[in-house]
């Protein structure tokens, strides 16, 4: 970055300005190589997980589509059991069993004798056959027997009958007649083969000598003497390698569909955990590029849905089934894997419009029962393959779950079409598929490729929708880009590159172009900062001017002013303690300068660079110790710091050194090799200061870095904070007031979203504590004796706090000779329990401002009126 006007300044602190690091950030390819490594890490820790995903969903699926399989098989071959023991009623009706719906009788040949016998047959047994769908389909002409059988073999549980007639006329009219009854066709799940095979040809013998005897009554014929010659045949028994795959066809999809959606699910609801849990945003912070972020996830999971495809290919071909047996397996593999991509890139959309891993799943759940709903029997046969075959259905109507209607009708055309070799993925399916809907159209379906094309359009119309909405919607700290944001050349880093001066010139037009009136009663001390952080000759490392910070409710208002007008720098070297109570704004604070929120107006140059339009630049010198631990339970600390010195671009060969001297500073080398789910609390905050040091930083964060932890270790936490602070800054927000005495070089104390004083410890505690502190305890009631006694002593003691029977005075050293005499009295007093004289502490000073708020040194006028 051009130093341009910098070096010739001779201000001191142009020294630390000047000091421009760009700071630390790995390649676009390395960060990708090191996310794939979480991730893979991550996926190998929960390998029973994935195992169950990419192996055992698609085995169990196929395993029970086989045993239904094998079940309606026995019900489509034939075997004798059950001998008959019913009497004879009657001729059963064919019972449709499938959507082909069934014939009743098949006859042959189709001559007119033949018709007139049976006719006469159906109007003696009408009661048992002329219904529905009898009366449309129940006795039908064929063209030879032969038919039948190969009828009966490629449309197996369809037809009641066959009866062959051989008619010879003559003085005697022989008749002869084959029947072949499908006894698997019983009306009440008993077998009657017997009585229905004599009901059978009773009806017949009865309806032709029936027949016959019409025709003597018509032409007067005396012959009538007719032969019968039956001779039963049995049904066709359909071997078993030309069995169809009616539940392949019928459930397959739906298995399929549910192996897919199992992988889904979890992607859903591992982006959503990952935003829940802030362990996206922390790795943003820590430097990685969001496009990384989601082609990491795309890849890793793109591979388990490489495995499940190949798994379910496998499987079905080992099972035998027609849809995988007689199709190319790469056409089959295509696509199940390119569904399954589509499914992954759908649930990256989704995920974008949750916050809640919750809220997420639950609506990854209803699009998995939607899905399966237009994947079920009711819809499979119509609905699915209708927006499949309706090449006018906007592109938005195949959202993914839908999609998968083309695996429907590609197990339609695999099973009981001509299947689907590679040669064929381009032609039309024959039109012996064309299904007429409801409404009369009749659809052609398209070549299977068309099927590839719908899923690659899925994908890319889905990662765009991603990619877009990731930016605009609000992130979990409100940060998001405008909606033209694709049309903006900051966006793709057009106009980024500035130098230090263009910064500069920023940051002096958002003071001079702020007009807010200086808040009232502001310490001289935080008014001589705050001028010099805005004054054009003053450069500091981090200058800090009118940061603001509003939350607004859904509807724009303003709910809540987290931060007021916050100016003042911060140099090199020097910790800045950030003290306040809870809400004070320090956490804002620090979100803002992170880059975590953004301001709702103001600005700051950290090292030169914006933070409203360089926050990208920023982040390669920064590290950050959140509040609550970002840190992945599954991951060891020597895979975190590897993670984010992967991500930050350390060098490879410095690892090591970083991993055994850092955890060792913090006392968890010995634990480097645990995953963090085995860790403390306090041990995990240990891990979170550590890895906010990685990569060289300019500056850190670290807000609340010793929360939960015991004092020997927090002590070598300071020592390790303490060692690394030179030539950075780091701004630590406590509310341990002994550590910012002890880290603090410079300490801010925030109260109400404003600062209220700054200065060293020693400053703070001359300017605000005055002096001595004396704490005397008594009876809750005995308050105004015990302040008499005191005052008699020391008339110059200031009362700072009474209450709970505690009374704390300030005197002067002036007072320090009276008490001698005070101790004695306060000793030989009944009513006083005990007392005590101290130097201010740093916890007297914080309490002293904050109580007072606005006006910390005239709110002291009135100390005396407490009691
Ligand atoms: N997302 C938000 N929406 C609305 N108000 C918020 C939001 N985040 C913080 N606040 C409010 O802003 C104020 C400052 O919060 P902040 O977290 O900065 O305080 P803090 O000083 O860090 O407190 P603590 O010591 O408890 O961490 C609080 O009143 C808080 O309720």
């Amino acid at each position: 970055m051009p130093q341009t006007g910098f070096a010739k300044k001779v201000d001191p602190v142009q020294k630390d300005m000047n000091d421009q690091n760009d700071g630390q950030q790995a390649s676009w390819i390395s960060q990708l190589f090191i996310m794939l490594k979480r991730n893979c890490l991550i996926q190998l820790r929960f390998w029973r997980t994935y195992l169950v995903q990419t192996v055992g969903a698609p085995l169990m699926f196929m395993i029970l589509i086989y045993i239904f399989q094998q079940a309606d098989f026995s019900n489509q071959s034939i075997s004798n059991k059950n001998p008959a023991s019913h009497s004879l009623s009657g001729v059963y009706g064919c019972i449709p069993q499938s959507r082909k719906g069934c014939i009743n009788i098949m006859y042959t040949p189709d001559t007119a004798t033949v018709r007139n016998y049976l006719t006469a047959f159906a109007q003696r047994n009408a009661e048992h056959i002329n219904q529905v769908p009898i009366q449309k389909v129940g006795m039908i002409p064929i063209p030879s027997a032969d038919f039948l059988y190969q009828y009966v073999v490629s449309n197996p549980n369809t037809t009641n009958w066959g009866i062959n007639f051989d008619i010879k006329t003559g003085t005697v009219t022989n008749i002869r007649y084959q029947v072949w009854y499908n006894h698997s066709r019983i009306a009440d799940g008993v077998d009657v083969f017997g009585e229905q095979l004599l009901a059978m040809t009773r009806g017949l013998d009865e309806a032709i000598s029936n027949f016959a005897l019409i025709i003597v009554s018509v032409v007067g014929n005396t012959d009538t003497r007719v032969n019968f010659d039956v001779k039963m045949m049995d049904w066709p028994t359909v071997p078993p390698s030309t069995l169809s795959d009616t539940i392949v066809q019928n459930l397959g999809p739906v298995f399929f569909f549910c192996c897919i959606m199992v992988i889904f699910i979890n992607v859903l609801s591992q982006i959503l955990e990952e935003k829940e849990k802030k362990l996206r945003i922390g790795m943003e912070v820590m430097g990685l590029r969001p496009s990384v972020y989601w082609l990491s996830h795309f890849f890793t999971n793109s591979f388990l849905v490489f495995v499940s495809a190949w798994v379910t290919v496998a499987l079905g071909v080992a099972f035998g089934f027609k849809a995988f047996t007689k199709a190319n397996i790469f056409v089959i593999f295509l696509t199940f894997f390119l569904f399954g991509l589509s499914m992954v890139v759908f649930a990256f959309f989704l995920s974008t419009l949750f916050q809640k891993v919750q809220a997420g799943l639950f609506v990854g759940i209803f699009v998995f029962i939607i899905g399966l709903l237009f994947e079920s029997f009711i819809f499979s046969s119509s609905y699915t393959g209708y927006i499949w075959y309706k090449p006018t259905m906007p592109v938005i109507f195949s959202i993914s779950n839908l999609t998968n209607g083309r695996i429907d009708s590609l197990t339609n055309t695999a099973v009981a079409g001509p299947g689907l070799p590679w040669s064929l993925i381009y032609s039309q399916i024959p039109s012996d598929y064309t299904i007429t809907y409801s409404d009369g159209i009749s659809a052609v379906p398209p070549a299977p490729v068309m099927m590839f094309y719908w899923f690659l359009t899925d994908i890319i119309f889905y990662a765009i929708l991603t990619w877009y909405l990731d930016c605009v919607i609000a992130n979990e700290f409100g940060y998001k880009l405008p909606y033209n944001f694709p049309f903006t050349s900051s966006y793709w880093g057009l106009n980024v590159k500035r130098d230090m001066v263009d910064s500069k010139a920023m940051l002096m037009h958002t003071i001079n172009s702020n007009n807010d009136p200086l808040p009232k009663g502001i310490d001289p001390d935080v008014l001589r900062q705050r001028e010099m952080a805005l004054s054009k000759d003053y450069w500091q490392s981090v200058k800090i001017a009118h940061l603001r910070k509003e939350y607004t409710t859904f509807s724009g208002k303003v709910a809540k002013t987290a931060v007021f007008d916050t100016c003042i720098a911060f140099e090199t070297g020097k910790l800045v303690a950030l003290l306040g109570q809870n809400g004070a704004g320090k956490s804002t604070t620090i979100n803002i300068l992170s880059g975590l929120t953004p301001p709702s107006s103001g600005n700051a140059l950290i090292y030169g660079h914006s933070l409203t339009t360089e926050m990208h630049q920023i982040r390669k010198i920064m590290g950050v110790c959140p509040q609550h631990d970002i840190l992945f339970n599954e991951l060891t600390a020597r895979e975190h710091i590897e993670l984010y010195a992967g991500l930050k671009g350390v060098p490879k060969k410095e690892w090591d050194s970083i991993i055994t001297e850092r955890l060792q500073a913090v006392r968890l080398l010995h634990v480097a090799d645990n995953p963090v789910n085995t860790y403390s609390g306090g041990m995990k905050r240990r891990l979170s200061v550590v890895i906010s040091t990685i990569g060289d930083p300019k500056i850190v964060y670290l807000d609340e870095p010793t929360t939960g932890m015991d004092p020997v270790n927090r002590r070598h936490v300071w020592s390790f904070i303490e060692k690394f602070k030179a030539n950075r800054v780091i701004i630590l927000t406590t509310h341990s007031m002994e550590e910012a005495d002890v880290l603090g070089d410079q300490i801010v104390i925030m109260s109400k979203g404003r600062i209220r004083a700054v200065g060293d410890s020693n400053s703070l505690k001359t300017k605000f504590g005055v002096g001595y502190k004396l704490s005397v305890i008594t009876e809750p009631d005995r308050l105004k004796h015990a302040r008499n006694i005191v005052l008699s002593h020391m008339p110059d003691a200031e009362l700072e706090d009474a209450s709970a029977g505690a009374l704390l005075y300030q005197f002067p050293f002036s007072s320090l000779p009276n008490v001698s005499l005070l101790v004695k009295t306060l000793n030989s007093d009944p009513f006083v329990k005990s007392w005590g004289v101290s130097q201010t502490t740093l916890e007297q000073v914080f309490l002293t401002i904050t109580r007072y708020g606005e006006t910390p040194v005239a709110a002291k006028a009135s100390e005396n009126t407490l009691i």
